[in-house]
């Protein structure tokens, strides 16, 4: 389970973030919807423990974020949070399937080539595991990085706008993987997103 409560962030004096508390149980989904520059990407950073809040508390798996250092905030990342960027972050040099295994290396964890195959098949790229992501389209390349963040058997997936550059058979095949799996492995799943197809697949909302 993860909760955000009374979460306040500032970038400068003008920029500053006021969110709506967020609470997503294990085996939930919570989808947060909100305009261009709403502050999407900034909330998920807060719930990944990437950016600290101004004030407010994040709880994860029981555990408050707060007043833990940054090796420690590092290790509940770890350990519980898969998360899928909204531009995802590849190791140029290293094909797809190894990226997708850096997963396991960084959750000290044995590299799992026949979860990372499955995957793949799952979500359609498994003819391109062998070659560098920049060869991938961009569609190609959001999922790998859902694969990646999966890897690990994740208690929390975040997921900043996973669909935003794919079509309509991709965005529901996208979709029903994240729910699949996280409803198999007893997650909480949420989304950030402006992608107003979304709006019916998910019944717990918050607005931005
Ligand atoms: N590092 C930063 N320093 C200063 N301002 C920032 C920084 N990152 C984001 N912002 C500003 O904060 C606001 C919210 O940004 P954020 O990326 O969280 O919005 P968003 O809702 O995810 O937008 P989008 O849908 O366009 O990705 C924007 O106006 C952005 O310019």
């Amino acid at each position: 389970m993860i909760t955000g409560t009374n979460l306040r962030f500032a970038y400068s004096a003008q920029k500053k973030f006021n969110f709506p508390d967020i609470k997503c149980k294990n085996g939930e989904t919570l989808l947060i919807l909100g305009q261009s520059g709403k502050g999407k990407t900034t909330l998920l950073h807060l719930l990944a423990l990437l950016l600290k809040p101004d004030s407010g508390e994040i709880m994860i798996a029981g555990t408050s974020a707060n007043n833990l250092s940054s090796s420690q905030l590092a290790q509940v990342r770890a350990k519980n949070i898969g998360i899928i960027y909204q531009r995802p972050h590849f190791v140029s040099s290293l094909s797809v399937l190894d990226n997708i295994l850096l997963s396991n290396y960084l959750g000290d964890k044995k590299p799992d080539k026949a979860k990372a195959t499955a995957l793949a098949e799952q979500l359609g790229f498994a003819d391109h595991l062998s070659k560098k992501p920049s060869r991938l389209s961009q569609g190609e390349q959001q999922r790998v990085s859902i694969a990646r963040a999966l890897m690990n058997n994740p208690n929390i997936i975040l997921a900043d706008e996973p669909t935003s550059n794919l079509d309509d058979n991709n965005c529901q095949r996208v979709i029903e993987l994240l729910k699949t799996q996280s409803a198999s492995i007893g997650a909480s799943l949420v989304v950030v997103t402006h992608d107003q197809r979304l709006k019916d697949v998910f019944s717990n909302q918050v607005f931005l």
